[in-house]
């Protein structure tokens, strides 16, 4: 049984990322002035550029919050498909420059010792995320669980032990790290956030009838403790 999702709908991309920036920097600040600080895992992809950089430059004590990736490309942090050089160009800008930044990304030639570096990184962390921003890939991909992936069946396993997997699958076009599902489920708050119109009727599909090996981001949905937010406006031209 999935908890009913709070939807924010929104008329186009920019009044999405405004408020959806104002949103997520209101519940960092309530994160920081209960816990004194608080850790925000980010997604990577198209999507979230604009959203990184409204939140950006809002006022917050940034050096009291920590960014992680929800997953990343097996890339070099040059490489136009890392998700750290999205992040570090477009969220870690003007005020939030001062944040600090665990990455999931080491660069070593065994994608398995990144993955047990990063796993270690984000155990040391004072967990759980205060808040998770998801994104969807059009196959139903959510973080780094890919409906082709070998490794799928243990990354969203609600009793996965470790924090981050080493990933495979034959569409994605890297090998990939991602947080597993228990970690991403323990955040104070999930939200989804996508564009366009595609995306909004499959995520409908997904509500209705989750089957999380074929779309994945229907193992966040049905397992979720809580209701997602989820963010959605059509993508510009639609
Ligand atoms: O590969 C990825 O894809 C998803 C969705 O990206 P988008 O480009 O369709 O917005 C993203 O959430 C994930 O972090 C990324 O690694």
């Amino acid at each position: 049984m999935i908890a009913d999702p709070r939807w924010h709908r929104f008329a186009t991309p920019e009044q999405l990322a405004d408020r959806f920036a104002g949103d997520m920097a209101d519940f960092l600040k309530i994160a920081i002035s209960q816990r004194g600080q608080a850790l925000l895992a980010v997604s990577g992809g198209t999507t979230p550029a604009a959203f990184f950089r409204a939140l950006s430059t809002h006022d917050l004590p940034w050096t009291d919050v920590t960014v992680v990736p929800v997953d990343e490309r097996f890339v070099p942090t040059t490489s136009e498909r890392s998700n750290e050089k999205l992040i570090r160009q477009n969220l870690l800008v003007n005020k939030a420059a001062a944040a600090r930044f665990t990455p999931l990304y080491h660069d070593v030639a065994d994608i398995s010792d990144a993955a047990k570096l990063a796993d270690r990184a984000v155990t040391d962390l004072p967990l759980p995320f205060d808040v998770v921003v998801l994104g969807m890939g059009g196959d139903g991909h959510t973080a780094s669980f890919f409906p082709d992936s070998p490794e799928l069946t243990g990354a969203i396993d609600p009793a996965a032990s470790h924090h981050v997997l080493a990933v495979t699958a034959p569409s994605a076009d890297e090998p990939r790290l991602t947080l597993t599902l228990p970690v991403l489920l323990s955040a104070g708050l999930i939200a989804l956030h996508i564009e366009g119109a595609e995306k909004h009727s499959l995520l409908e599909t997904v509500l209705a009838e989750p089957h999380p090996r074929e779309k994945p981001i229907g193992a966040v949905l049905l397992h979720a403790a809580k209701p997602l937010d989820i963010y959605w406006a059509p993508k510009k031209g639609e």
